[in-house]
């Protein structure tokens, strides 16, 4: 960090950045924390309830960094999925942790989006995922093209919501119907 502000042409040695360097570590320990995680221990409790239709958690708040330029992309993801027969739900918030997780590292919102849907994927053994997510990138807003506002949604969805036209469409309806 030092030598970045250097390399900008600052002094790191100046009163108001002096503690820079160590101020920035422990953000980035916490930015970064998803990469010291394990996604199987977010799943790992399991409740038997026999609920075989979709389960969705929208707006789930989404801060990650774009790992091309280390810079915020934020929003929204929605998270659904619809449980196997023989009862693996897990914790409502636990899609919650498992967006955070993934977001908590250096990234690009397709492979965020669909780790998500894998992990669901691979724990749950549901009979479909759907991962939507909708964000801003700072790299496209206040530098580059410069377009503050423009949204980028991508989606991941596995299983029946894959195959299954008519409960892809229910979930995307109640994605958009939110509110
Ligand atoms: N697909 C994808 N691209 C991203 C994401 N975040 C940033 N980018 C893009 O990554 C690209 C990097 O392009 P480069 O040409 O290497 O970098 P650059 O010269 O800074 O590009 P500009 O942003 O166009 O100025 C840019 O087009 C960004 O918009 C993301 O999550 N997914
Ligand atoms: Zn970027």
């Amino acid at each position: 960090m030092r030598e970045l502000l250097e390399a900008v042409g600052e002094n790191p040695d100046r009163e108001g950045l002096r503690d820079t360097p160590a101020r920035v570590a422990r953000a980035y320990r916490e930015m970064f924390a998803g990469l010291y995680s394990d996604p199987a221990s977010v799943l790992e409790r399991t409740f038997d309830e026999s609920h075989e239709e979709l389960v969705l958690v929208t707006d789930i708040p989404m801060y990650s960094t774009c790992e091309h330029h280390l810079v915020p992309f934020h929003g929204v993801a929605h998270v659904g999925y619809i449980p196997n027969s023989h009862g693996k739900v897990t914790g409502l918030s636990k899609l919650a942790r498992l967006v955070d997780l993934y977001a908590k590292r250096p990234q690009v919102q397709e492979r965020l989006t669909s780790q998500i849907a894998d992990a669901l994927v691979r724990k749950l053994e549901p009979r479909g995922v759907i991962v939507v997510v909708e964000a801003e990138h700072l790299c496209m807003s206040m530098r580059g093209i410069r377009k503050p506002g423009a949204r980028t949604t991508t989606s991941a969805v596995r299983g029946m919501l894959q195959t299954s036209a008519t409960s892809r469409a229910e979930a995307l309806e109640l994605i958009k119907g939110r509110r």
